[in-house]
């Protein structure tokens, strides 16, 4: 018998994906809590099937992730993992949020070895541009972001103690007498990166000695990949604070990634009460975000149902359906 045309359709996507050696890629995320951070990962596998990705969406979740939430995320085309937390030794500080110490479990997913290459994102991210380029960056390297430390969730640090922000770093200098300037620092939010078991066990082993600090494993990732990082344009992370920081670092309209972290910008929960919620491009960008999270079009059913229905029209005329190129 033959195979159903789904079937046939998905054999022939993965022997293409094979030939091209890209079928041990996929966009990763994590989630915890049985709270409303699924909205934000459903809108990111929304948008990446609205920016035509070639890559699954896998999702790291904690045991405490509900089924009814899992089934959700299986639904809209995910391939949900199941991970155990990670603790950091005990200590005394405080984190910049208090939820941060369950962002130690994404260290788990250097454990995803049946990928070569994962790209991270938050929850709270949205992409609005493909960026499956990201995938074909040398081997060897951790790419991410550089981020800001203007607002106050910085404000135990150094840096904005003294105003110094890497942003702009001739604007308040680094002090000599603060010995020598802080390395590069990534927002952690979103990273390029290789699977690997040794680095995974190391990484575990390293945390058991290191004490944490305000911006838990951001600051440990920080350290831990200090010589292997390498800085990317922050078109692929656009940290909110940053069009009121550094709007003169910002070209709104080249940017493909953005990065709802700023407070109160968490689109579904947005009241824009919360100071600079009220600016013009910050609703413009909630709104994308809800554009793409109420498609009903971007659901997986859908999409897959267009595909079927495509295939069937191109078998039924005899011609052989080409996609369109994609829009990035
Ligand atoms: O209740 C929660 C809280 C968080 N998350 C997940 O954890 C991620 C990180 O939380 P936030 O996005 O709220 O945090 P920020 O963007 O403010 O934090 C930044 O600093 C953090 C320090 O721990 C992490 O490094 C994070 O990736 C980085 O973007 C979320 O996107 C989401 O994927 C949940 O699933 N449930
Ligand atoms: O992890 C934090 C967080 O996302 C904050 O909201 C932001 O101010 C930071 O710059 C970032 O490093
Ligand atoms: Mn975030």
């Amino acid at each position: 018998m033959a195979p159903d045309i789904t079937t046939a359709a998905v054999n022939a996507t993965a022997a293409q994906a094979k030939a091209a050696g890209t079928l041990n890629r996929a966009y990763v995320t994590f989630l915890a809590g049985d709270g409303d951070y699924v909205k934000g990962v459903v809108g990111l596998a929304k948008g990446l099937r609205k920016v035509q990705s070639m890559y699954p969406l896998v999702v790291a979740v904690l045991p405490d992730v509900p089924e009814e939430h899992r089934k959700i995320l299986i639904s809209q085309g995910c391939i949900v993992k199941e991970i155990e937390p990670v603790y950091p030794p005990p200590n005394q500080a405080q984190f910049a949020m208090a939820y941060y110490v369950i962002n130690y479990s994404k260290l788990r997913i250097w454990e995803f070895v049946e990928y070569s290459k994962m790209i991270y994102l938050d929850g709270d991210i949205q992409v609005f541009g493909n960026i499956d380029h990201l995938f074909d960056l040398p081997n060897g390297y951790f790419y991410a972001v550089m981020d800001c430390f203007c607002e106050k969730t910085w404000s135990s640090s150094p840096q904005y103690q003294i105003g110094y922000c890497q942003q702009c770093p001739d604007k308040v200098q680094w002090p000599s007498d603060m010995g020598p300037k802080p390395p590069l620092y990534f927002n952690a939010g979103m990273f390029v990166y290789e699977p690997n078991l040794s680095t995974y066990h190391d990484l575990l082993k390293t945390l058991q000695v290191t004490t944490p600090t305000s911006f838990a494993e951001q600051d440990f990732l920080n350290m831990y990949f200090r010589d292997k990082y390498r800085p990317i344009s922050n078109m692929y992370n656009l940290v909110l604070a940053m069009l009121w920081r550094h709007p003169e670092n910002v070209q709104l309209d080249n940017v493909k990634v953005v990065h709802y972290c700023a407070a109160g910008s968490k689109p579904w929960r947005f009241t824009g009460k919360e100071e600079n919620m009220e600016r013009e491009d910050i609703k413009m960008l909630v709104k994308k975000w809800w554009d793409v999270y109420e498609d009903e079009t971007l659901d997986y059913e859908y999409a897959v149902d267009v595909e079927r229905l495509k295939g069937a029209l191109t078998e039924a005329a005899g011609i052989q359906y080409v996609p369109a190129p994609s829009a990035a």
